[in-house]
C-alpha cells in the first residue's frame, strides 16, 4: 500500500438517503407529469365538448405547450439530483511548504462609484491573508475604471496590510476582512482580553485611518473634479509592493506580492466585460510570476477564511484526480442577507443544494467567483489539443504566436509548466518584461490571436464563467467542489429589485445566448461529459425560458377564467386529482428541499414569489435582449451591480419591504401581469358566483388568487405605500394601458 492510498488528501461520500429519496421521488413525479400530459394531450385532440371555439382550442394549446415546456425543463433538473455527494478535505496532509505550488490571486473591479474602494480594498486585504506561504502567494487587481483612486487605494491597502497580516497570524484570526473582522466577532473570533483587546483596539484605530484616508482621497478626487473612472486609457502595471520604499526587504518577504493592472481601453474596441479583465490578468500575471494555480474573486467577495488556498490544493495535489482537474469551485455565500431574504438572494438552493449534485456527475459549473483554476487548462479552453496534452507541450512556436500572440516572455511562460520566477527575479532583469506586461494589456494585442476563442475566458456570452466551464467540461476535464464547515467566500448580494433584476437578466441573456448557439449544451462536443451533467448544463441555459411557462399561465389562465373559460378538468372529476396532485407535489418537494437546508416557511415563499418575479421580468426581458441581438439590432451588455450600500434601501431590506427605486423598464412586466390578474381575478369571482360555475373554475380561481398573493408587493407598491421605495405612479401608466388592452383583446377573442 503507498502513502497516497494511506492517506488521502480528500474523501468523498454519496449523500444519503438523500440520493435514494430523489430517486424516488423523480420516478413518481414524472408519472404524475405523464398523466397530466396524457390528459392535456387527449382533450386538446378529441374534445369532449364537440365543436369548442377556436379560441378556446388555442387557449388549451398554449397551456398545454406550456406544460411540456415546464415538464422538459424538470426532466432537465434531475441531472441535478441523481447523485448528490459530499467531500472532506484533509490539509493536515498536504506536503511541507517549500512544496506548495505558487498562487496567483485575481480580483476584478470595474467602477469605483459602483464598488467602493474600501470595500475592494478589503476583498484584496483578505486575499493578501490567506494562510499559504506569502513568496508564493501573488495578489493582482485589475481595474477596468482605471483609476487613480483605487490605485491610491491600492497603496493604502499594502500599508494596513503589513500590520494586519500580522495581527491575524499572531492572533489566529480567522475573518481576514478586516471590515467584518471589526464590524462583528461572530465569524470565530471570540472574545479578547487584556493585551490582546488593546492591540484590537490599536488595529480598529489603524483601519480606521485607512478608510478615512481612503473616503479624503475620494472627496478629494471629486472636488478637484478629476474624472477617477475614465472611458479610454492606456495600461498601466505597478508593482505595489515594489513602490512601498519605506518597508525593509525584510518585511516585504513576509508579504504576498501586490499588482495593480488597469488594461488599456478605447473607444469602439470591444473589451469583452470580465472575461477580457481576466484574460489580461492571465497575460500580464503569465509574465510577471506565472503560478500554475489561479484564484478569482469578484471584487466584493472577501475570504472569510483563511484556509481554502490549502483545502483547495488537497484536490489539485492529489495525483489521482489532478491529471484532469481544471478547477475547484467553492461556493457562493452572501454576508448580507436579511433573514427574510425577499429578494432571495442567498443563493443557498443553487450552492448547497445544486452544486454538490453536481459534484456527482463530473463537478460544479464555473460559477465566476471563489475558484482555483489550474492555469494549464485555460491555454486551450475548447481542449483542442486534448489527450491529456495541454497547448504548452502540444503546439510549435508559429502555432503558439497564432493562438496567443507575439510576446515572446509569454510563450516562454505558457510553454513552461511553472516557472521558477518570483517577482523579484522579474525585477532584476529591469524594466523589460514590465514593458512586456504593458504590451500584452494593450487593446490590440488580442487582435488575430485566439484569446477569448480558444483560449482563456470565452467571450460569446456574458455569463463567461458558466461558459468557459461548460467548455472545460466538454474536454473531458473535471472540477471539484469544496464546501469546508466554516464559509470561506463571502460576497454581497443586491438588496434592491432593480439590482437584483438587473443581475438575473443579465444571467439570462449570457445563458441563452450559449442556449440558442452552435454551443447548446444539449448538442455540442463529443460525449466525454456525463449525461447528468450535460441535463444540468442545458437546464441551467434553457431556465430562462421558464419565463414563457410562467407568462402562460399568468396570462391565458386570468384571461380565460374572466371570461368563464374552463382550462383544467372539472374539481368533481378524478383528473382533477392528477392536475392538483403535480402541482402539490411540486410545492412539497420544493418545501422539503428548502427546509432540509435550514430555510423556513417564509424563506421558501420569498424564494418562489422571486422566481415569479424574475420569471416575468429579468427573463423575459433577457430572452428579448437575446433575441434583439440575434436579429442584429443590439448588443447584450454587462451591466455591473450595484454594491453601494444605501442605508435608507438597507434599512427597508432588512425590514422585509421591497424597494422598487429606479426599477423603469424591469418593473412594465410585472406591474401588467398583476394589474391583470388583479383585475380578472375580481371579475372572474364575479362571473363564476352569478354562474355557479365553481365546479369548472375552481383550479383558475386558485392559480389567479396565487398570482395576486405573489404579486401583492408590486400592488401594494403601486397603490398603497407611500415611502421612496415605492412604484411612482407615473410608473404605471402603460402597465395599466397595456393590460386593458389584453383583457379588452381577450374579451373580444374569447366572445367571439
Ligand atoms: O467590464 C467589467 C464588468 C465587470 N467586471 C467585474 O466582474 C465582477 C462581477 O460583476 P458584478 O457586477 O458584481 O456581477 P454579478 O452579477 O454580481 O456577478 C456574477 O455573475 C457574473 C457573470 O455574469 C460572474 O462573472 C460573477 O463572478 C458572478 O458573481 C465584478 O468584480 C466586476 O468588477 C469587470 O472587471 N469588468
Ligand atoms: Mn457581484
Amino acid at each position: 500500500m503507498t502513502m497516497e492510498e494511506e492517506a488521502p488528501l480528500h474523501e468523498l461520500r454519496v449523500e444519503q438517503p438523500r440520493m435514494a429519496l430523489n430517486r424516488a421521488y423523480t420516478l413518481f413525479h414524472s408519472s404524475l407529469l405523464l398523466a397530466l400530459l396524457y390528459h392535456r394531450a387527449t382533450s386538446l385532440f378529441f374534445p369532449s365538448d364537440e365543436y369548442p371555439r377556436l379560441a378556446v382550442v388555442l387557449a388549451r394549446a398554449t397551456l398545454f405547450a406550456a406544460e411540456v415546456m415546464g415538464a422538459l425543463l424538470w426532466v432537465l433538473a434531475q441531472g441535478f439530483r441523481w447523485r448528490p455527494v459530499a467531500r472532506t478535505v484533509f490539509p493536515d496532509r498536504l506536503p511541507p511548504d517549500n512544496e506548495l505550488p505558487p498562487i496567483d490571486v485575481f480580483i476584478c473591479t470595474a467602477d469605483p462609484e459602483k464598488e467602493p474602494p474600501a470595500d475592494v480594498m478589503n476583498t484584496v486585504i483578505s486575499a493578501m491573508s490567506l494562510d499559504y506561504p506569502p513568496e508564493k502567494l501573488r495578489v493582482y487587481l485589475s481595474d477596468d475604471a482605471g483609476s487613480s483612486l483605487t490605485q491610491f487605494a491600492l497603496k493604502e491597502a499594502f500599508y494596513f496590510a503589513r500590520s494586519w497580516l500580522g495581527y491575524c497570524n499572531k492572533n489566529r484570526v480567522m475573518t481576514r476582512a478586516p471590515e467584518a473582522y471589526f464590524s462583528s466577532c461572530l465569524h470565530g473570533d471570540g472574545e479578547l482580553h487584556g493585551s490582546a483587546l488593546m492591540e484590537k483596539e490599536k488595529m480598529k484605530l489603524m483601519y480606521e485611518d485607512f478608510k478615512q484616508r481612503i473616503k479624503r482621497a475620494e472627496v478629494d478626487y471629486k472636488l478637484k473634479d478629476h474624472k477617477y473612472s475614465t472611458k479610454e486609457h492606456t495600461s498601466s502595471i505597478q508593482l505595489i509592493h515594489e513602490e512601498a520604499t519605506d518597508l525593509t526587504e525584510e518585511e516585504k518577504a513576509k508579504m504576498p506580492s501586490l499588482v495593480y493592472v488597469a488594461r488599456e481601453k478605447r473607444r469602439g474596441i470591444p473589451h469583452h466585460f470580465k472575461a477580457g479583465a481576466l484574460n489580461v490578468l492571465l497575460r500580464v500575471s503569465g509574465i510577471l510570476s506565472n503560478a500554475p494555480y489561479v484564484l478569482v474573486l469578484d471584487c466584493d467577495m472577501y475570504c472569510n477564511g483563511p484556509n481554502s488556498a490549502r483545502q483547495a490544493m488537497c484536490f489539485h495535489l492529489d495525483p489521482k484526480m489532478s491529471h484532469n482537474l481544471a478547477f475547484v469551485q467553492f461556493p457562493q455565500a452572501m454576508h448580507n442577507v436579511s433573514p427574510s431574504d425577499i429578494y432571495d438572494g442567498s443563493m443557498k438552493w443553487t450552492f448547497e443544494l445544486l452544486w454538490k449534485g453536481l459534484d456527482g456527475v463530473g463537478g460544479p459549473i464555473l460559477s465566476g467567483t471563489c475558484f482555483y483554476l489550474k492555469r494549464k487548462v485555460v491555454h486551450d479552453t475548447k481542449n483542442i489539443y486534448n489527450k491529456g496534452e495541454f497547448l504548452s507541450t502540444a503546439c510549435d512556436m508559429l502555432q503558439l504566436r497564432q493562438r496567443i500572440g507575439p510576446s515572446h516572455p509569454l510563450m516562454g511562460a505558457m510553454k513552461q509548466s511553472s516557472t521558477e520566477n518570483s517577482i523579484t527575479d522579474i525585477l532584476s532583469k529591469g524594466s523589460v518584461l514590465i514593458q512586456e506586461a504593458h504590451n500584452v494589456a494593450s487593446c490590440s494585442y488580442e487582435k488575430e490571436t485566439q484569446w477569448g476563442k480558444e483560449v482563456g475566458f470565452l467571450y460569446d456570452s456574458v455569463v463567461e464563467d458558466y461558459f468557459t466551464g461548460f467548455n472545460l467540461h466538454c474536454g473531458g476535464l473535471q472540477s471539484a467542489f469544496c464546501v469546508p464547515a466554516r464559509t470561506q467566500f463571502l460576497g454581497s448580494a443586491p438588496i434592491n429589485m432593480t439590482d437584483c433584476l438587473l443581475q438575473s437578466k443579465r444571467w439570462s441573456s449570457g445563458l441563452l445566448q450559449v442556449a440558442f448557439s452552435r454551443y447548446c449544451p444539449l448538442i455540442y462536443g463529443t460525449w466525454k461529459m456525463s449525461i447528468p451533467l450535460r441535463m444540468c448544463y442545458a437546464y441551467t441555459a434553457f431556465l430562462p425560458l421558464s419565463s414563457l411557462f410562467l407568462l402562460c399561465y399568468a396570462l391565458v389562465s386570468p384571461l380565460c377564467f374572466f371570461n368563464g373559460i374552463s382550462l383544467f378538468p372539472k374539481a368533481s372529476t378524478p383528473w382533477f386529482l392528477v392536475f392538483a396532485g403535480t402541482y402539490i407535489s411540486c410545492v412539497a418537494h420544493s418545501m422539503c428541499e428548502k427546509f432540509s437546508l435550514g430555510g423556513s416557511f417564509g424563506t421558501w415563499w420569498s424564494a418562489e414569489r422571486m422566481w415569479m418575479m424574475r420569471s416575468v421580468s429579468s427573463y423575459l426581458l433577457g430572452l428579448l435582449s437575446v433575441t434583439m441581438k440575434q436579429i442584429g439590432k443590439a448588443e447584450v451588455d454587462f451591466e455591473l451591480t450595484n454594491k453601494v450600500n444605501d442605508e435608507e434601501q438597507a434599512e427597508r431590506y432588512a425590514m422585509g419591504i421591497f424597494d422598487f427605486q429606479g426599477g423603469g423598464v424591469l418593473l412594465f412586466p410585472l406591474i401588467t401581469v398583476a394589474l391583470l390578474n388583479l383585475a380578472c381575478l375580481i371579475g372572474g369571482i364575479g362571473r363564476m358566483v352569478i354562474e355557479a360555475s365553481y365546479d369548472a373554475l375552481l383550479a383558475q380561481v386558485f392559480l389567479g388568487a396565487l398570482a395576486v398573493v405573489a404579486s401583492y408587493p408590486i400592488i401594494e407598491g403601486v397603490f398603497v405605500r407611500k415611502d421612496r421605495g415605492k412604484i411612482p405612479i407615473s410608473e404605471i401608466l402603460k402597465p395599466l394601458m397595456l393590460s386593458v388592452v389584453i383583457m379588452s383583446s381577450g374579451y373580444l377573442i374569447f366572445s367571439l
